[in-house]
C-alpha cells in the first residue's frame, strides 16, 4: 500500500466533531496537497464507529479552506453524522511557468482534468487525484464507509462532483452542485482551461464535459440536485450553461434524476452557498444514512 505520509497540521473540535487539515505527498500530482476532513460526533463518542462522507469540490480560485469555513456546513453535518471531505482545487508551488499569472488558469483552477499538455500533465491530474487517489488515503486512514460516498461542489467544483460521479457509475449515493459550470466545453472559462490542459478541442474533451457526458449516459441511476442564483454574474457571461445540462439529462432521463432550482436574488458567491447548504445535506443524507 502507498504511504502518502499524512501529516496533521491543524485540529479543532466544531459541533461536537473534529476539522483536521493534514498534508500529504500525492504521487498522482507529484506535490505535496492538502485537504480538511471533518470527523462527526459519532466518532468522538465512539472511535470503532464509521460514518458516511461527503467529498466538496470548490471552486475557482479557492483551497481546502473556502467551503468549510464559509458555508455554516459542520452544524448539519454533526446532526446528520456525515464525514466531511474538502480538497484544494489544484496542485500548488509546482514551478510551471505561469502558473500563477492568472485566477481561471493554473493554481486554484485545476478543473479537476488529468491534462495531456507536456507543460501541465506531471502535476495537474485532478481528476485522478479526486476519483481514485484521495477516497484510497480517506478509507484507509479515516472511520468511514466507503461505499456510502456523495459528492457535491460549486462552480468549477460543482460541474467537477457530477463529471466525476458520470464517469464512475456506482461510486457516489448522490450528486448536488451549486452553480456548475455545466458545459466546460463551451463556455470561456471552460474552453481556456481544457485547450491549456487538454490541447485544442478533440474528443478526449468530451470525457470531462458533464453536459457531453450526461446526454449519452445509460448506466446505475443517478440523482443530482443542482441550486442557481439568478443574479449570479457567471450566469450572466454565460459561464454556466445549466439549460445545456437539463437539455442534456432529457436524453438520459431513465438514467439521471436532475432537480433543478433556480433562485431570485442570489448571486455566485458563499452567501449563496451557505443559504441553501441544509438542502444539500439534507438531500444527501437521504441517500447516506438510507
Ligand atoms: N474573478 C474572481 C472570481 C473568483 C470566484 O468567484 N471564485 C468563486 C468560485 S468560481 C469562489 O468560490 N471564490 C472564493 C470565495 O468566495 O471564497 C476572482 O478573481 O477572485
Amino acid at each position: 500500500m502507498t504511504d502518502y505520509k499524512l501529516e496533521q497540521v491543524q485540529k479543532n473540535s466544531c459541533f461536537g466533531g473534529v476539522v483536521y487539515k493534514y498534508q500529504h505527498y500525492s504521487p498522482v500530482l507529484s506535490c505535496t496537497m492538502r485537504f480538511n476532513i471533518y470527523l462527526p460526533p459519532a466518532v468522538s463518542a465512539n472511535p470503532n464507529s464509521k460514518v458516511p462522507v461527503l467529498y466538496f469540490l470548490s471552486g475557482l480560485t479557492c483551497t481546502e479552506d473556502n467551503m468549510i469555513t464559509k458555508s455554516g456546513v459542520l452544524q448539519y453535518l454533526s446532526n446528520e453524522n456525515i464525514a466531511l471531505v474538502t480538497p484544494d482545487t489544484s496542485p500548488r508551488n509546482c514551478g510551471i511557468e505561469g502558473e500563477e499569472d492568472a485566477w481561471d488558469l493554473g493554481t486554484g483552477a485545476g478543473f479537476y482534468v488529468d491534462a495531456t499538455t507536456p507543460k501541465w500533465s506531471k502535476h495537474y491530474n485532478m481528476y485522478s487525484y479526486i476519483s481514485n487517489e484521495l477516497p484510497e488515503i480517506i478509507s484507509s486512514n479515516f472511520p468511514i464507509i466507503k461505499s456510502k460516498s456523495s459528492i457535491f461542489g460549486h462552480s468549477m467544483g460543482g460541474h467537477g462532483a457530477i463529471m466525476i460521479a458520470l464517469r464512475n457509475p456506482g461510486m457516489f449515493k448522490s450528486v448536488s452542485a451549486f452553480a456548475p459550470i455545466c458545459h466546460p466545453s463551451e463556455c470561456h472559462v471552460g474552453i481556456k482551461c481544457f485547450e491549456e490542459y487538454l490541447g485544442p478541442k478533440s474528443a478526449c474533451w468530451d470525457k470531462y464535459d458533464s453536459t457531453e457526458l450526461a446526454s449519452n449516459y445509460q448506466d446505475q441511476h443517478i440523482s443530482i440536485l443542482m441550486d442557481q442564483g439568478s443574479d449570479d454574474s457567471f450566469l450572466k457571461d454565460n459561464s454556466l450553461l445549466p439549460d445545456h445540462l437539463v437539455a442534456a439529462v432529457e436524453n438520459s432521463k431513465s438514467f439521471i434524476s436532475l432537480e433543478t432550482r433556480v433562485h431570485p436574488g442570489y448571486d455566485h458567491s458563499y452567501w449563496f452557498v451557505q443559504s441553501f447548504i441544509k438542502d444539500h445535506i439534507d438531500f444527501h443524507a437521504k441517500f447516506l444514512n438510507a
